[in-house]
């Protein structure tokens, strides 16, 4: 494949933009490819090479790239124009759905990412408990905001700074650390703290280190903990959010947090995410109470107009149900190609997502660190040569849209199997 275009732009966009990347997860090593177009299951550079997407834009394009339904509605928008700074109706609407959807979240705030949802979320739980200390699970990732950048998965393992210097100790202080699928770690945390814990915040399926799935009632067990220890629940459901179940992983596991975190697929590509929960909890956020929280993009119309589009659509035609159907038959395939090579593989995954781990299945971060990195690196850039854009880390997770055909998943298999050592 030739990506001397790529290279090209990535030489000069060094020079002003760091690594030549808006976000680390998409920097490529020796460089990455610069897109120019995206359309259902497949992603366009600039050189004119067509890879299947996994990446899918790291979640929130569960319908494919450019879905008609959700580009009308953006451009319905656009003739209405696209900012006011004042309430709008489409804002009513969107709540609506999510309330019905997810019956924990009585009340919720738009805002314009996930990092904005969990950094808001956590100073919400804070502000509503008076108590300043949060846990979080090691290898977990909540967007890049101060609190949460400590052992933080997805490009914060993958550059090698779990921990980002530029953040005062004072801060990380309050966020303990605990090791996925450990309640009784978990138990002893809270107790020896517990005076000062304010909430645990988690991804119930960790997909920033590749998805890593509860074991047994691990879930069930934390729900329970926590309520008896008076210590808030927040789910950060970035990414399983309207992904899992139409009513994400809270529905498809049975439990009801206090907080959630939603974004991606709610804003149909277009920037959002969502803190909400229980009504008590959420009155304390301004003006209703002191918790103080804004934003000139919030609530934005055209992330509303694509989010209910998207939502309507998903609903309408049972995406849901579809997907995880297709994401079981394809885990299955690539299992079967991969199971009896050596060294070690371990095809995780849940629903529409699923990864590669390269090594043993892993039950927490400790136990994905231990995975081959580089010789998934080396895998991804076969792969890539094969037509298949797979993430560019051991540490995230794939996703399939409803645009992925059989036709690209026997493509994507074939492509394992040639490039798997
Ligand atoms: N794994 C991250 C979020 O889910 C990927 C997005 C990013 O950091 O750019």
């Amino acid at each position: 494949m030739n990506f001397e275009k790529s290279e090209k732009l990535y030489n000069t966009a060094k020079t002003m933009i760091p690594g030549g990347v808006s976000s680390p997860v998409r920097a490529i090593k020796p460089f990455p490819f610069y897109t120019a177009s995206a359309n259902g299951s497949k992603i366009y550079d600039e050189d004119g090479n067509e890879f299947i997407d996994y990446c899918m834009a790291y979640g929130p394009m569960i319908l494919g790239h450019n879905p008609p339904t959700v580009k009308q509605a953006i451009i319905d928008q656009l003739d209405k124009s696209w900012l006011y700074g004042t309430p709008t109706a489409l804002e009513v609407e969107m709540a609506k759905r999510i309330t019905n959807l997810y019956p924990s979240v009585e009340m919720m705030r738009f805002v314009s990412s996930g990092s904005e949802a969990t950094m808001s979320a956590i100073r919400l739980a804070r502000g509503f408990t008076k108590k300043n200390k949060i846990i979080k699970i090691e290898g977990g990732f909540h967007g890049a905001h101060d609190a949460v950048l400590v052992k933080a998965g997805s490009g914060a393992t993958t550059h090698g700074e779990p921990n980002s210097p530029g953040i005062p100790a004072g801060v990380t202080e309050h966020t303990l650390q605990v090791p996925y699928n450990d309640i009784e770690k978990m138990a002893e945390v809270i107790e020896k703290n517990k005076n000062d814990m304010a909430a645990v915040i988690l991804e119930p399926v960790l997909g920033n280190v590749g998805p890593i799935l509860p074991e047994g009632d691990y879930l069930k067990e934390l729900r329970a903990l926590t309520a008896e220890n008076d210590v808030l629940l927040i789910f950060d459901e970035v990414i399983t959010g309207f992904r899992l179940a139409p009513g994400g992983a809270q529905e498809y596991f049975g439990i009801k947090p206090d907080l959630t975190t939603l974004g991606k697929i709610a804003g149909g590509g277009m920037p959002i995410g969502i803190f909400g929960g229980r009504k008590d909890i959420m009155e304390m956020i301004s003006p209703n109470g002191p918790v103080y929280q804004a934003g000139t993009f919030s609530g934005s119309p055209c992330s509303m107009s694509a989010g209910i589009a998207v939502l309507d659509y998903l609903k309408e035609n049972k995406v849901q149900e579809t997907l995880n159907k297709r994401g079981d038959n394809f885990r299955k395939m690539l299992s079967d190609v991969v199971g009896d090579k050596k060294p070690d593989y371990y095809v995780s995954g849940i629903s529409s997502l699923f990864v590669i781990f390269f090594g043993e299945k892993p039950l927490n971060y400790q136990d994905v660190l231990k995975c081959d990195a580089a010789g998934y690196m080396e895998f991804f850039h076969k792969m890539l040569n094969s037509g298949v854009f797979l993430p560019p880390s051991q540490f995230e997770t794939n996703f399939i849209s409803l645009a992925h055909t059989d036709d690209d998943f026997n493509k994507t298999v074939e492509a394992v199997e040639k490039n798997i050592v």
